[in-house]
C-alpha cells in the first residue's frame, strides 16, 4: 500500500541527509584545522592561563531553532553559535534541490497541488534554521518534519467515528453516495460485518433503483451476511426505499440503516436531485462519500463536488490496498474538510480498516511493516 509514495519520501530523507552530512563533515574539518592552529599558537606564545576558545554552550537542544534577535533563522550569528557547539545549522539552500525533488515526487503521486504546497510550506519552516550535532543524524530531524507535515494535511477533521455511532439515536441513518463502480455496495457491506462486531444490527436499503441488476448485486451480499435488505423495484424512489428501511429499522429495533445510492455523476442533476430528496425525506445521521484510492485525483475532485452538492461527513477511500501512490490519501480530507473514516483494503467483507492519521504516516515513513 502507498509503497512508492513512501520510497518517495525516503528519497527526501536520504538527499536531506547526504547534504548535511557533507556539511557536517567539512564543518568537523574545519574545527579540527582551527584546534591545530590554536595549539601551535599556544605553544609559540606564553601559555595561555585563561581559555581562548569560547566554551561550548548547553549542547542538550540539538533540534532548538534560535529565534533571538539578529540571529535570524540560519543567520550568521546562528551559525556562528551552533559551530561553536559542535552543531551545523540547516539553511535553505541545503533542502531546496530536495524540496524540489519531493515536489515533483507529490505531484506525480497524485496528491493535490494546494495539499502539497502546504507540506512543503510546513517541511521548509520546521527545518530551515534547525540545528544537529556533526555527529548526529539528520534523519530524524527530517522524519520529525515530514511527519507533521503529512499528518496536518491528513488529520483534517478527525472525529470518533464509534463514539459518533454509539451516542447517536438509533436508528442511526448513513447515506452513502459517490460514482459508479467504486466499491460503494461492498463497503456497504462491509461496514454492516463492521457493526455487527460490533454489536449493532443493520440493515441495508437500495436506494440504486436505477441501474439494472443493483439489486441483485447488494442481495447477493446482504444473503452472505445474512442481513436484512430492502429493496424496491428497477426505476422507483430511491427516497422512499430508504425511508421504508428506516421504517423496518424502527418496527424491528434495528440500529443502523446503510443506504446505497445511484452512482451516478455527480454533474448528473437527476442524482443531486435525489440525494437533495433522500435529505428532506429521512434527514440522515451521517452521509459518506465513497471513491477509489487508486483514482487519486480525480477522486479527490468527486469527493469536492458531491460535498458542495449533499454535504457529507467523511469519505471512504476503497482499494487502498491496490494503490501505490496515496495521493487521495493525503489530498481528500485537506481539500473536502471532511476526514477520511475507512480504507477499503481488499475485497473480502473483514477488508476495511478505519482510518488512523498516525498509524497512515508510521506506514509511509516505514516505521510499520506491512503484512501483505
Ligand atoms: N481490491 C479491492 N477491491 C475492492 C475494494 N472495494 C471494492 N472492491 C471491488 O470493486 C468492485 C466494484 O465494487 P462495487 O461495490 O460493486 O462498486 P459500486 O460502487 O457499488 O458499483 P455500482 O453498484 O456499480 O455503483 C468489486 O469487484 C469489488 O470487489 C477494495 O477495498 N479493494
Amino acid at each position: 500500500m502507498f509503497d512508492s509514495l513512501k520510497d518517495k519520501l525516503s528519497g527526501f530523507r536520504k538527499d536531506v541527509e547526504e547534504t548535511t552530512e557533507e556539511k557536517a563533515e567539512e564543518a568537523d574539518e574545519a574545527d579540527a584545522d582551527a584546534d591545530a592552529e590554536a595549539v601551535e599558537e599556544t605553544v609559540e606564545t606564553e601559555p595561555a592561563e585563561t581559555e581562548t576558545t569560547p566554551e561550548p554552550e548547553s549542547t542538550d537542544d540539538s533540534d532548538s531553532k534560535d529565534e533571538e534577535s539578529g540571529n535570524g533563522r540560519g543567520g550568521f550569528a546562528q551559525k556562528a553559535k551552533s559551530f561553536a557547539r559542535g552543531e551545523i545549522v540547516i539553511e535553505e539552500q541545503d533542502v531546496e534541490d530536495p524540496l524540489w525533488e519531493l515536489e515533483m515526487a507529490l505531484l506525480e503521486s497524485d496528491v493535490e497541488m494546494s495539499v502539497a504546497q502546504e507540506m512543503l510550506d510546513g517541511i521548509r519552516n520546521d527545518l530551515v534554521g534547525a540545528t544537529r550535532k556533526f555527529s548526529a543524524e539528520t534523519g530524524d530531524v527530517v522524519e520529525d518534519a515530514l511527519r507533521d507535515s503529512l499528518l496536518s494535511v491528513i488529520s483534517v477533521g478527525q472525529f470518533d467515528f464509534d463514539q459518533r455511532v454509539a451516542e447517536a439515536d438509533k436508528p442511526l441513518v448513513i447515506i452513502f453516495t459517490g460514482v459508479n463502480g467504486v466499491g460503494k455496495t461492498t463497503s456497504i457491506a462491509k461496514l454492516s460485518r463492521y457493526f455487527e462486531e460490533r454489536g449493532y444490527s443493520s440493515v441495508m436499503a437500495n436506494g440504486d433503483t436505477y441501474r439494472a441488476g443493483a439489486n441483485q448485486q447488494i442481495r447477493e451480499h446482504a444473503d452472505a451476511l445474512d442481513t436484512k435488505l430492502i429493496a424496491h423495484e428497477q426505476g422507483g424512489d430511491p427516497a422512499a426505499v430508504i425511508y421504508d428501511a428506516v421504517e423496518y429499522a424502527d418496527a424491528h429495533d434495528i440500529d443502523i440503516v446503510l443506504g446505497d445510492t445511484a452512482g451516478r455523476l455527480h454533474t448528473s442533476e437527476g442524482l443531486m436531485d435525489q440525494l437533495e430528496k433522500i435529505g428532506r425525506v429521512v434527514d440522515p445521521d451521517m452521509t459518506i462519500f465513497v471513491d477509489e484510492a487508486v483514482a487519486g485525483q480525480d477522486a479527490v475532485q468527486r469527493a469536492k463536488e458531491f460535498d458542495e452538492a449533499a454535504e457529507i461527513d467523511g469519505s471512504i477511500l476503497t482499494k487502498a490496498d491496490a494503490d501505490s501512490k496515496g495521493g487521495a490519501a493525503i489530498s481528500i480530507s485537506h481539500v473536502t474538510g471532511k476526514p477520511i473514516l475507512f480504507l477499503g483494503t481488499g475485497q473480502g467483507y473483514d477488508d476495511i480498516e478505519q482510518f488512523d492519521p498516525e498509524r497512515m504516516v508510521e506506514r509511509l515513513l516505514g516505521d510499520e511493516e506491512e503484512e501483505e
